[in-house]
């Protein structure tokens, strides 16, 4: 394969060209097409030394919102807002290097819940982008991702970042992972009872790094946040239904909106005449959570990393810092959910939907993954200036498919 032997030419340049100091820098740039948006990671690695793994030197970062799903019915309006971040790399990266530095794109449970048909509409017209891009194309450069994968290279990357996957003694921590339609659980099991109890395509081998890890991990497609509120609202799969209004007891009394959600508009609004608060909602939220998850009983526990929506909306609310991040119990969540529930007319600035998220976000951590009160949450959503995602696991994941790094 051509493409693969101007990889080696170009990144083992040792013998060739050995005094070539710039010669060790490379590139990799990994799209995420999530539900809600879709972004841009262009990672630089240093290879210090031929015997030695290349070292991630940094990142840059870019999103653009709505997510491709949001054109479902425009493919090529979509794969333009591709096109315009991939320009950021054309700058970014050194002309000399372009067609060596590798360009992917994984979409996630966006495109996982859209119809075969329009979901690979979008992909086709993304391929032809990259195509027409003067970087180094890979084969599948434009897939839809297994879920799996979400969450074990999610939590590669945040095992690499602190420093988890390298030397002896590796206390590997597990990932929360809260995206608008889906949600990921990921760790790495140290009881031989969770291998016993749980479900085989809850476990999954992976190679990285010269180790195997085995891996508890999990998508569960329709609880992201966003899939949450319409299936709270009981409106989830109900786009046949034109006009139907959906109410809940976890928004503003008074509240009539429209939402647009993977391409479908709805209507919502609060209990008028009936109740509203964090008891009620609670049950509402209770309907879309229980009995639906695994409960590995190894998890109750252990502390997690959680990022996305989990540190989206503990900062909405000041429960942490934005830039500094911060560890919560889960009880947190469920003490400003109550306050926020219960004095909604208080909080109607921010979003209609807060009471309803946190309130969902307790039922999820407490009744879907049955964790404790006092369960700790790390909330990260950088590790040394780089984005915790599983995207830079997915980087490791290509260099090492491509045999630049093993
Ligand atoms: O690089 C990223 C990508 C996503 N998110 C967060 O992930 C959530 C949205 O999830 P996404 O659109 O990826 O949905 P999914 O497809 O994973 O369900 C939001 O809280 C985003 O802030 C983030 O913090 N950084
Ligand atoms: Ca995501």
């Amino acid at each position: 394969h051509s493409n693969r032997e101007m990889w080696f030419r170009d990144f083992f340049p040792a013998n060739m060209c050995p005094i070539n100091a710039k010669a060790d820098t490379f590139y990799g740039i990994m799209f995420d097409a999530g539900s809600t948006g879709t972004r841009i990671h262009i990672y630089t690695f240093v290879q210090k030394s031929p015997e030695n793994l290349p070292e991630l030197e940094g990142e840059i970062f870019e999103s653009v919102k709505p997510g491709l799903s949001a054109y479902a019915d425009q493919p090529e309006k979509g794969a333009e807002t591709v096109k315009r971040l991939l320009d950021m790399a054309i700058d970014a990266v050194p002309p000399h290097l372009w067609k060596t530095t590798p360009v992917v794109l994984k979409a996630t449970a966006g495109l996982r819940l859209l119809s075969e048909e329009k979901a690979q509409a979008l992909l086709l017209e993304v391929r032809e982008v990259f195509e027409e891009s003067p970087f180094l194309v890979p084969e599948d450069s434009v897939s839809i991702m297994d879920g799996s994968y979400e969450g074990i290279l999610a939590w590669i990357t945040v095992n690499f970042l602190t420093g988890q996957l390298s030397g002896q003694n590796q206390h590997t921590v597990g990932t929360l992972d809260l995206g608008g339609a889906s949600t990921q659980i990921t760790f790495l099991p140290r009881f031989e009872e969770t291998f016993k109890e749980t479900p085989g395509d809850f476990l999954t081998s992976f190679e990285m790094f010269n180790s195997t890890y085995k891996l508890y991990t999990h998508s569960y497609l329709g609880f992201g946040l966003k899939a949450a509120r319409l299936a709270t609202l009981g409106a989830l799969n109900m786009e046949a239904v034109d006009g139907q209004m959906f109410r809940s007891s976890c928004l503003p009394k008074q509240l009539e909106a429209e939402w647009h959600f993977g391409g479908v508009k709805y209507r919502y609004g609060g209990n008028k005449e009936g109740e509203t608060g964090f008891e009620p909602c609670y049950l509402e939220v209770l309907k879309v959570v229980k009995g639906k998850l695994h409960q590995p009983d190894e998890i109750r526990g252990s502390s997690f990393y959680a990022f996305s929506y989990y540190y989206d909306r503990a900062v909405d609310t000041n429960l942490i810092d934005y830039e500094q991040g911060g560890v919560l119990e889960v009880k947190d969540f469920e003490r400003k959910a109550k306050e926020v529930c219960d004095n909604m007319e208080r909080y109607n600035s921010a979003s209609p939907f807060l009471c309803m998220d946190l309130t969902y976000i307790t039922a999820l951590l407490k009744e879907g993954f049955g964790f404790r009160d006092n369960t700790l949450l790390q909330l990260t959503k950088k590790v040394n200036n780089i984005e915790t995602s599983w995207t830079l696991g997915a980087t490791f994941h290509l260099l090492q498919s491509l045999g630049l790094t093993y």
